[in-house]
């Protein structure tokens, strides 16, 4: 995953179907005003609790766009980077299985997707438990997230998980101590919002009475 061995910048083509670049115009209060932003795909995310284990399911991968947020946070440029000075493990969040909503099927089916793909275990959506739904980047996007719970056993698992075509992810297993000392002590090394608030949510209605 970290095998990543050169990196540059170019401008974004006009046809990406990632990310498409706007300024927005608006008269507020009789004064007109403008705001830069971005229209993403909205996404699905998904905690999994893995019970056989008793094992929270989370992913790592390499993410370009912390990649370029830690060294432009850091170094206030990302002109000349080179990669001895920042690795490119800097760039590796852990995070809860998710993906794009990006064909027409309904959200929990692409959860259930995401699901088999990247973590490997297979379940059927009545399964799968609506938890919230939010907006994330809300000064740049505004893009909804809905956040899903589905608990599963070793019995579920029909592969292992990995991803598909080009991605490279890494399925990891944390025990329960590990997610609650991970928290406690705010060491979340590149964890997006969506997935503390996740982890805080499965303690606060889901984990066992013990923990
Ligand atoms: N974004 C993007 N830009 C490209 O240029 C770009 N070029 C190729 N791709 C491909 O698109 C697919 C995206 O993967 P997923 O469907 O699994 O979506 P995630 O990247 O997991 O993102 C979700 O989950 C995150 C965590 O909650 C949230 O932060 C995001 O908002 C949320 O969308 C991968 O096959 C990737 O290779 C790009 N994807
Ligand atoms: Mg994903």
């Amino acid at each position: 995953m970290e095998n990543v061995s050169k990196i540059w910048l170019g401008p974004l083509p006009a046809d990406s179907p990632y990310v498409k670049p706007f300024r927005m115009y608006y008269i507020q209060n009789g004064v007109e005003k403008n705001w830069d932003l971005l229209k993403v795909h909205d996404s699905v995310a998904i905690i999994l609790y893995n019970s056989s284990r008793q094992k929270l399911v989370l992913v790592r991968q390499f993410r370009p766009a912390v990649y370029h947020g830690v060294i432009t946070s850091e170094k206030g440029t990302f002109d000349s980077v080179d990669l001895q000075s920042f690795p490119p493990s800097i760039g590796v969040t852990l995070e809860l299985c998710a993906g794009i909503v990006d064909k027409s099927k309904s959200w929990v089916e692409i959860a259930r997707e995401e699901v088999l793909e990247e973590c490997g275990y297979d379940v059927p959506v009545e399964r799968i438990e609506e938890v919230m739904v939010y907006r994330s980047g809300v000064g740049s996007s505004g893009a909804k997230q809905a956040m899903y719970y589905c608990e599963v056993s070793d019995a579920d698992k029909a592969n292992s998980g990995g991803g598909v075509d080009d991605e490279i992810i890494e399925v990891v297993e944390l025990s329960l101590d590990e997610a609650k000392r991970m928290l406690q002590k705010g060491a979340v090394n590149n964890s997006p919002p969506s997935c503390l608030m996740g982890l805080l949510w499965f303690f606060a209605n889901k984990a066992p009475a013990a923990v």
